[in-house]
C-alpha cells in the first residue's frame, strides 16, 4: 500500500500546503527566510551548533542559505540521497556556493566533500511541508528524514537536535501522526521559533 492510500488526508494537507507556499511571491520569500534565519540565529541551539544540516529550498520551501553566510565559522551539509537500497541519507559539507549536479527530484546535491553520519550532527534543519506545535512533522512522503534519524525513537536525547523550517501558513492545529514519524524538537517560521520538546 502506498503511502497516500494509507493516509488520504496527510496527502490532501500536503497538496494543499505545498500549492499555498509555492503561491508566495519572491519579495515574501526574502522577508520570511531572512527573519526566520533571524530567529535561528538567536537561539541557543545555533549558538551550540557546530555541525549543522541545511537543505537546498524547492517548491516554495522557506530559504534559509543566508545562515551559511551569516555563520562563516560553521560547518554546513546538504542532504544527499541514499543509493538504493540504503536507507538513510547521507549529509555532505557545503560551502554556500553554486552546485551543478541535481539529484533525481531536481534538489541540488554537493557531489564531492567530506560527509558527516547524521547521528553526528548538532543541529538538523527540517524542510517540511506542514507542522503542529507539538513538533509532529508532514514530509514530501517519502520517510527521508524519518528514516535517517528513525535512532532517535529510541533515543530521544541522541543526535542532532531537528529544528523544522517553515512557512507560518505551514501550522496546523494538530497533525495525524504515524509511528514512525520522528518528532522536532523545534520550528523556526517567520513569526517565532516553537519550542517543542
Ligand atoms: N529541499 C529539500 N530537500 C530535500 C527534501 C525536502 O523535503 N526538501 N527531502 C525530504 O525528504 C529529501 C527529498 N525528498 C523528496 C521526496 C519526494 C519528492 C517528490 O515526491 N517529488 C515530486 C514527485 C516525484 C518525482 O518527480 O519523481 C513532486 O514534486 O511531487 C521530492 C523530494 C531530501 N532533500
Ligand atoms: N523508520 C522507518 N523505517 C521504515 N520505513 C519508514 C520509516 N520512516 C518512514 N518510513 C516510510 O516512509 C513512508 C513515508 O512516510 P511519511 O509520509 O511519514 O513521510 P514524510 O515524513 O512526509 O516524508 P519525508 O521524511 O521524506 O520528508 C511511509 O510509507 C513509511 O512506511
Amino acid at each position: 500500500m502506498t503511502e497516500s492510500q494509507a493516509r488520504p488526508e496527510k496527502a490532501q494537507l500536503r497538496r494543499r500546503m505545498r500549492a499555498a507556499r509555492r503561491k508566495l511571491s519572491v519579495y515574501q520569500q526574502r522577508l520570511s527566510g531572512r527573519a526566520a534565519a533571524i530567529h535561528l540565529s538567536r537561539s541557543p541551539q545555533m549558538q551550540r551548533a557546530r555541525h549543522i544540516g541545511i537543505y537546498w529550498p524547492m517548491d516554495g520551501e522557506l530559504d534559509l542559505r543566508w545562515l551559511v553566510r551569516r555563520f562563516p565559522d560553521r560547518n554546513f551539509y546538504l542532504p544527499v540521497l541514499p543509493a538504493e537500497p540504503h536507507p538513510h541519507m547521507r549529509f555532505r559539507r557545503w560551502h554556500g556556493g553554486p552546485l551543478s549536479y541535481r539529484n533525481r527530484f531536481r534538489i541540488p546535491e554537493p557531489l564531492r566533500g567530506h560527509s558527516h553520519p547524521p547521528q553526528r550532527l548538532d543541529l538538523v534543519l527540517v524542510p517540511l511541508v506542514a507542522f503542529d506545535a507539538g513538533g509532529a512533522r508532514l514530509g514530501m512522503g517519502a520517510g527521508f528524514y524519518d528514516r535517517t534519524f528513525a535512532f532517535k525513537r529510541l533515543l530521544p536525547g541522541a543526535g542532532p537536535a531537528l529544528i523544522g523550517a517553515a512557512h507560518q501558513l505551514q501550522c496546523v492545529p494538530q497533525l495525524p501522526t504515524d509511528s514512525w514519524d520522528i518528532p522536532l524538537d523545534a520550528v523556526v517560521t517567520e513569526e517565532r521559533l516553537y519550542h517543542c520538546r
